[in-house]
């Protein structure tokens, strides 16, 4: 797989404007849960738009190997789950290859169960923290047999002696520990409860309620989320059609607003309020985006967004807008850099336990394309250069970050030097068809 490939990178050259119509990938978030929530339910699941992006294969395969039954039929998958409470003990370690979501959210779900569940992943994933989930599975029991120092994988899971519901409040803005604990009480007896002083991307609460859990929010005077599952409910199969991921939409989105000239249209992108941080930040900065034909589809908010060249102006990201765009600041930097003026982000802790230590590499790689900019304990902050005049010319270390490597390609495409990134291989975790689709809107990528 790609992770074990060698590197290969890329060049992105300064390109005339970009133009015409496009379509990105379904949600990746919702692509996981639509594999672990359909392996897990009685009867049939049936999904159309789910990425087929490395990260969701291997949850795919991780719910194979512990009893569903997942096939593809002309573009749509079918799976049949085991039943909440009947999921089988997997024959061989779970290998997540690069996926953060996919290993913590299955770490929830099975760690409650009788049996012994091992998880390894490639050598980013193999540095991040996975103590923020263990600590509460431990609270509920949950037995870690082995783990590398620090709490890191490769690790062991083991069920409980006796499982316990827990009430636990989540110490950082974080979705997938939220969702490790709500997925861990669905096989507890008893409620478990999860409280979010900062709401964070809330697809695990809305999709679990759907495949029938009995779950439910209170949201408090000061805002925060109190979230109760009932354990040993039943879930039952659903039909879903996955929403395109406005975070892979942030690619070619931001290419448009800086290539001069440039007017593309974005289709059928989600647009739950907990993921719009992004557009409502360049909207602040000048962006032309334009929300076209918004409606409703399968509960989430959707649209087209349609996109035209921008002169922006630098502005200052408030902390608390962290969680609904914290897979955006890398490329918002790239934005930043073609602005007028400062731009400040604040409140990007979160950023250095990613796929890499993503503030760092961000402001490395501002640095090496001649971008004036500061990086600070939780914070960066970049002073642009409108018509990217003397930007360019570096080439990225990516570190294994998918992220890392769209953000700067979409740099070069406005540069006055061509951009290129150590290595193009991690881009098919979460966005296979990104150079192509980039390229028929003219983006000069080789
Ligand atoms: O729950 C999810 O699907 C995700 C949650 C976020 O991670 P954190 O929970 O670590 O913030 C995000 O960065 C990741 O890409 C997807
Ligand atoms: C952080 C990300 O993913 P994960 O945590 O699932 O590896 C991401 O896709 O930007």
């Amino acid at each position: 797989m790609a992770h074990d490939a060698e590197s290969r990178p890329a060049t992105a050259r300064r390109s005339s404007s970009l133009s015409g119509t496009a379509r990105v990938p379904g949600d990746k978030s919702i692509s996981h849960r639509s594999f672990m929530f359909g392996g897990l339910a009685s009867g049939e699941t049936r999904i159309t738009g789910l990425l087929e992006g490395e990260d969701v294969m291997r949850t795919g395969d991780a719910m194979k190997a512990m009893g569903a039954k997942i096939t593809k039929n002309d573009g749509e998958w079918v799976i049949q789950g085991v039943g909440n409470g009947c999921l089988l003990e997997p024959k061989e370690p779970l290998d997540f290859g690069n996926a953060g979501t996919g290993s913590r959210l299955t770490m929830g779900l099975v760690g409650t169960y009788d049996m012994r569940t091992t998880f390894v992943g490639d050598a980013s994933l193999s540095k991040r923290p996975m103590g923020r989930v263990l600590d509460p599975l431990r609270l509920m029991g949950v037995q870690v047999l082995e783990s590398a120092s620090g709490d890191r994988m490769p690790l062991t899971l083991h069920g409980p002696k006796h499982a316990a519901p827990i009430e636990y409040r989540v110490p950082m803005a974080s979705a997938q520990v939220k969702s490790a604990v709500l997925l861990a009480g669905l096989n507890t007896p008893g409620v478990t409860t999860v409280i979010e002083p900062v709401m964070t991307r809330d697809h695990t609460e809305k999709m679990l309620k759907g495949f029938g859990a009995e779950l439910e929010v209170d949201t408090d005077s000061h805002g925060v989320r109190h979230i109760r599952i009932k354990g040993q409910g039943k879930l039952t199969g659903q039909i879903i059609a996955v929403p395109g991921d406005p975070s892979s939409a942030a690619f070619p989105l931001v290419a448009a607003l800086i290539v001069p000239g440039s007017d593309i249209l974005i289709e059928n992108v989600l647009m739950n309020p907990t993921r719009t941080g992004l557009i409502l930040t360049l909207q602040e900065m000048g962006a032309q985006i334009e929300l076209v034909n918004q409606r409703s589809a399968g509960g989430e908010d959707v649209a087209d967004l349609r996109v035209r060249a921008s002169d922006l102006k630098g502005v200052t990201v408030p902390p608390e807008r962290a969680p609904s765009m914290i897979d955006e600041y890398p490329v918002l930097a790239v934005a930043a850099s073609f602005a007028e003026g400062e731009t400040l982000m604040q409140g990007l802790e979160e950023l250095r336990v990613k796929e890499s230590d993503r503030l760092a590499a961000v402001a490395r790689g501002l640095e090496v394309n001649g971008v004036d900019c500061t990086e600070g304990h939780e914070t960066l902050s970049v002073r642009g250069k409108p018509g990217g005049k003397g930007l360019g010319g570096g080439t990225v270390a990516t570190h294994l970050d998918h992220r890392i490597a769209m953000s700067f390609l979409v740099m070069g495409l406005a540069a006055e030097k061509p951009v290129t990134v150590d290595d193009r291989n991690m881009i098919a975790t979460s966005f296979p068809e990104f150079m192509g689709l980039m390229a028929d809107l003219g983006a000069q990528i080789d």
